[in-house]
């Protein structure tokens, strides 16, 4: 675990002093956006546009951020048209790497060693964490963008005239945009990065505030799925996808391993359900990989769980009828 500094690898954990225990996400560098033809997105720099094998998507199955791009990538049939290389759960003191002998961790583009080399070929003089996901443009030999929120906006449209892409599925449309936005803003701090400032908190305090508010949010949620199919409203939106990605991982590791543990997402009739129904949709499942989940945070955290050692359980069944067909 590190990061670049002026292009140069330093290992080094998340320095939590400067915030008095708190810890605080680094916005991410690269935002440039691809379109449908080309010119600027909502932020960065245009020239980036929507053309079919141009592109590569660099994940780790363990990562919620990284899984949001994957589940987009699948669900509006970018498959074929956007390449992807696996890292391996394993992130220690070189940060994300990969295993250049295994099919399954391998560096399709340039058979890099680590992640951050791909950084630093992108930008020499690099400074800040080496994080996926990555989308990279093959064309340019440089990183379009590192944050997951704007790289699920590009795959939800810029590629559409793409053959085979699902124009009609829009996970972001314009009459739900505002309710998406809200949602989502609460869900980010309190849920998707809750359960990191839960668990990487070194003072007492900054742990159970972040405790307090992610307890509060997944109450505020389990009422909200009560009588309402999805988060904002009767069709899934990214609101319902952003989400997803923690809730799938919370009983497997964020109730044990950040220690948030007041309940697990079992416990909640609605949201459990509301899991399920998510991880039925077709094609999703193969996005899912428990096993790379569980060996990413409790191998590579080693401030938080420093024997290594990955827990066996608990037991997880996913495919078990969701029961939420009554909800239109
Ligand atoms: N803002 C980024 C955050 C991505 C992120 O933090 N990814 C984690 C993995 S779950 C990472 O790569 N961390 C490496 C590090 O912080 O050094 C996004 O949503 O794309």
């Amino acid at each position: 675990m590190g990061l670049l500094i002026e292009g140069q690898w330093h290992d080094q954990w998340y320095d939590t002093d400067k915030t008095g225990g708190k810890f605080e996400r680094e916005a991410a560098r690269f935002r440039n956006w691809v379109t449908a033809d080309g010119v600027a997105g909502p932020s960065g720099d245009g020239g980036f546009p929507a053309e079919s094998g141009r592109y590569h998507l660099y994940v780790s199955m363990a990562c919620p951020w990284a899984h949001r791009t994957l589940i987009f990538r699948k669900l509006k049939g970018l498959e074929s048209h956007i390449s992807v290389s696996v890292v391996h759960p394993d992130m220690l003191e070189n940060g994300w790497e990969f295993r250049p002998g295994q099919e399954a961790h391998r560096d399709h583009r340039y058979g890099a060693q680590y992640l951050h080399q791909i950084y630093t070929r992108a930008a020499g003089d690099y400074t800040g964490r080496v994080t996926v996901p990555v989308l990279w443009d093959k064309e340019r030999q440089t990183i379009v963008s590192n944050e997951s929120a704007d790289i699920i906006r590009m795959f939800n449209s810029a590629f559409d005239g793409l053959p085979g892409v699902v124009a009609e599925q829009d996970f972001y449309p314009q009459t739900m945009r505002a309710g998406v936005d809200e949602i989502n803003e609460r869900v980010y701090h309190t849920v998707n990065n809750g359960v990191y400032k839960a668990g990487f908190a070194t003072a007492q305090d900054k742990y159970e505030s972040a405790f307090k508010a992610l307890f509060e949010s997944l109450d505020w949620l389990e009422q909200r799925l009560a009588d309402t199919r999805y988060l904002a409203g009767g069709v899934i939106t990214e609101a319902d996808w952003r989400l997803f990605t923690t809730l799938i991982r919370f009983d497997a590791v964020y109730y044990s391993h950040f220690k948030c543990n007041l309940k697990q997402i079992r416990d909640y009739p609605n949201l459990s359900g509301y899991l399920r129904e998510l991880y039925q949709v077709p094609g999703v499942a193969e996005t899912v990989d428990i096993e790379q989940i569980k060996r990413h945070y409790y191998v590579s955290q080693r401030t938080v769980n420093p024997t290594g050692i990955v827990p066996v359980g608990p037991q997880l069944d996913f495919s078990a009828p969701h029961g939420r067909g009554h909800l239109s």
